[in-house]
């Protein structure tokens, strides 16, 4: 049994929680978190940009941390999970390295390049997993989509679009920081990037236009340049979307057998699928692609902590790979760098 350490309880630690709560193998034992109230168990002040808010939570089979430097000293953790804002994973990474832990941290793996592939040779050095918490590749539209990629079960890919768009979020003042987030850039469409590195391979180089503040990216549109044999693939994704729409994101993916169509997001506080997936076929017809039905509003999360839990027991890191989430990070730079030059720039 994998005993797996929280630390940081806003949005993504406690998405963590209930996702953890389905995993097999592992399980939840410990959390640490500053806030009184919610070491009492109360976590009813969470809320994101998807599911629902905290409630009340029974603790009293959880160790409770008011410092995770004491959940880093715990030897009955086998997983430490790091659920805290962005600027702080390259401190407790490297603490959490040092002791031994795993180590699974939220995404990105930091703003800074630097930082990142410090932390990805110290587990080297160390050789102690290292695994990013990169979601999407394990919702069910972008889990079928990638094995579409990859199987080339509709013939190859031609070409693809990639949207993915917030109105800014107003849950966590530690969110109000652009430098701190490393923009809409890093923080929201490294998703994408992350994803069609891992779906369709790096980038040779990437041509982007858009919008920078403070050096990073608010809003981009993005062609990704593969050789003269690769698909044709954009993304458009930002922060500058109006307050009725919190959060938005598909994708339309032309094979050479069939399209593929996904469209979704909150629209005035509801959840409104704009077009299910969908299988458009070369013989007209059009198809709603079946997915695992009733699955909980973090089944992703669950997923993705299977991979992290698997992951300790020898199987591959997959989507969560330290390196993957390298090579998205620098897309992200090569993205504000072409935006800033208006030039192609390799990855
Ligand atoms: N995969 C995904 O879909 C998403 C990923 N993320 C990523 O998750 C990470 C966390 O984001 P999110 O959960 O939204 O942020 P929140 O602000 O909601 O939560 C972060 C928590 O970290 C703790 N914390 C904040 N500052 C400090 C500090 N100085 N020292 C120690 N602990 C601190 C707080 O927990 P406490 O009060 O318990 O101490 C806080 O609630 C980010 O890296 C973000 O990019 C975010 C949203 C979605
Ligand atoms: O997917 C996401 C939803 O929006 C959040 C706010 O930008 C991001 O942090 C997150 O990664």
């Amino acid at each position: 049994m994998t005993r797996i350490g929280i630390v940081g309880l806003g949005f993504m630690g406690y998405t963590h929680f209930e996702g953890a709560r389905d995993i097999s193998g592992g399980k939840v034992t410990a959390f640490a978190t500053r806030n009184t109230a919610k070491l009492s168990g109360d976590w009813t002040s969470i809320q994101g940009n998807f599911g629902p808010p905290g409630g009340q939570v029974d603790v009293s089979d959880l160790k409770c941390y008011s410092d995770y430097k004491e959940l880093l000293a715990d030897p009955d953790i086998d997983l430490v999970d790091v659920c805290l804002p962005t600027d702080k994973h390259f401190d407790v990474v490297m603490e959490s390295l040092a002791a031994g832990k795993p180590t699974l941290v939220e995404k990105p793996i930091s703003v800074d390049p630097e930082q990142a592939k410090q932390m990805v040779a110290a587990a080297d050095k160390a050789g102690v997993p290292l695994l990013v918490a990169h979601v999407l590749p394990f919702f069910p539209e972008f889990s079928f989509a990638a094995k579409a990629i990859q199987s080339k079960e509709f013939g190859k890919l031609k070409a693809g679009h990639f949207k993915r768009v917030i109105c800014p979020p107003d849950w966590s003042n530690d969110m109000s920081d652009f430098r701190k987030l490393g923009g809409w850039g890093i923080d929201l469409h490294i998703h994408d990037n992350h994803f069609i590195a891992h779906a369709c391979g790096k980038p040779d180089a990437v041509f982007s236009t858009g919008l920078l503040q403070d050096g990073f990216v608010n809003h981009v549109h993005t062609s990704y340049v593969y050789g003269s044999d690769g698909p044709a693939i954009s993304a458009v994704s930002g922060g500058i979307a109006a307050k009725g729409l919190a959060f938005g994101h598909g994708f339309e993916l032309y094979f050479e057998d069939a399209t593929l169509l996904f469209d979704a997001g909150t629209y005035g506080g509801e959840w409104v699928v704009n077009r299910p997936l969908s299988l458009v076929a070369s013989d007209g017809s059009v198809t709603a692609v079946d997915l695992p039905e009733g699955d909980k509003w973090c089944a992703a999360f669950t997923q993705e902590l299977q991979v992290a839990v698997n992951h300790l027991q020898g199987q591959p890191a997959g989507p969560l790979s330290s390196n993957l989430a390298l090579d998205a990070l620098n897309i992200c730079y090569a993205e504000a760098k072409s935006i800033q030059d208006g030039t192609i720039v390799p990855v």
